[in-house]
């Protein structure tokens, strides 16, 4: 039998970083090594030696966060939000001076809302109109979610690449906000609620017909199925991967 693999977690006292460190003291083939929270300091990481970070901490501070890793060797699993393709052009540099290191990032590691992404991506050249809807607690730092901005940017290119015509909307009077964000041309409106955890809606138009494609994150355990998953792959992938579709084979 080999042994477990190291892990540190980073934002181990929040709401995802308290699940994943249940579930890597319940994996067989993990161990916990770090279990880090703000006002511990970094190189504590460095001295427990993993071999793989989770980061579930705040888009703010996960970019230093993610440059400690990578200098020091450390392969990196990313859950945490806030990023744009500016923050992956500034990671994928970082990583050209460690090619033997890998950094999976993933804004949604639930296997349904990872499918539910592909499903509108396939859909979205088939209809005339798409909106997305995110739902979430009202704890979230961020809006839209980054699912929502990763769901728009992939609709838009679906349909940039069917040549797709631009989405109808008469509205010419406008309360600020009433539309919702403009990703890609995709309009994504964002609800907070208690009660809520982690939802999304991709809501399709055409003559006729709508689809809905809806996908509920119940708790947070939905998502350590997928957290796994790119723990134990992450040091086979040297580089840079986004999201974990291509683990999943899709
Ligand atoms: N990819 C996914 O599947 C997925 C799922 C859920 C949440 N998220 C994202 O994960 C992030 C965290 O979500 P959450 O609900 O757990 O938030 P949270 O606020 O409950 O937890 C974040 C934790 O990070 C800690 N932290 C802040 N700065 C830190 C630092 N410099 N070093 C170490 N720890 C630090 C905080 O003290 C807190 O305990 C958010 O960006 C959220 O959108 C992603
Ligand atoms: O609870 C959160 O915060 C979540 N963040 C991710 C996002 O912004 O898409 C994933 C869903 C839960």
């Amino acid at each position: 039998m080999t042994d477990p693999v190291p892990v540190a977690v980073l934002g181990a006292r929040g709401r995802m970083g308290q699940e994943v460190c249940r579930t890597v003291e319940a994996a067989q083939d993990l161990t916990l090594v770090a279990a880090v929270d703000i006002g511990d300091e970094l190189s504590s990481v460095a001295d427990a030696g993993p071999l793989v970070v989770i980061d579930f901490t705040h888009p703010d501070v996960v970019m230093d966060n993610l440059r400690f890793v990578i200098e020091h060797g450390i392969h990196a699993v990313v859950g945490t939000t806030g990023f744009t393709a500016q923050r992956l052009d500034v990671v994928r540099g970082w990583l050209a001076a460690a090619p033997d290191v890998g950094v999976i990032v993933a804004p949604n590691f639930g296997i349904g809302a990872i499918l539910s992404m592909r499903f509108a991506e396939l859909a979205a050249p088939h209809f005339e109109s798409v909106e997305i809807v995110e739902l979430h607690h009202p704890d979230k730092a961020d809006a839209p979610s980054g699912t929502a901005a990763a769901t728009a940017h992939r609709i838009a290119a679906a349909r940039a690449a069917a040549d797709s015509p631009p989405i109808p909307d008469a509205t010419t009077t406008e309360l600020a906000g009433a539309r919702g964000a403009d990703i890609d041309g995709i309009r994504v409106h964002a609800v907070r609620a208690r009660g809520l955890v982690a939802h999304q809606e991709i809501i399709l138009g055409a003559e006729g017909e709508t689809l809905t494609i809806r996908h509920d994150s119940l708790n947070r355990s939905s998502f350590m199925p997928g957290v796994v998953l790119a723990t134990r792959q992450v040091a086979a992938h040297p580089g840079l991967t986004v999201g974990i579709d291509s683990l999943l084979g899709l």
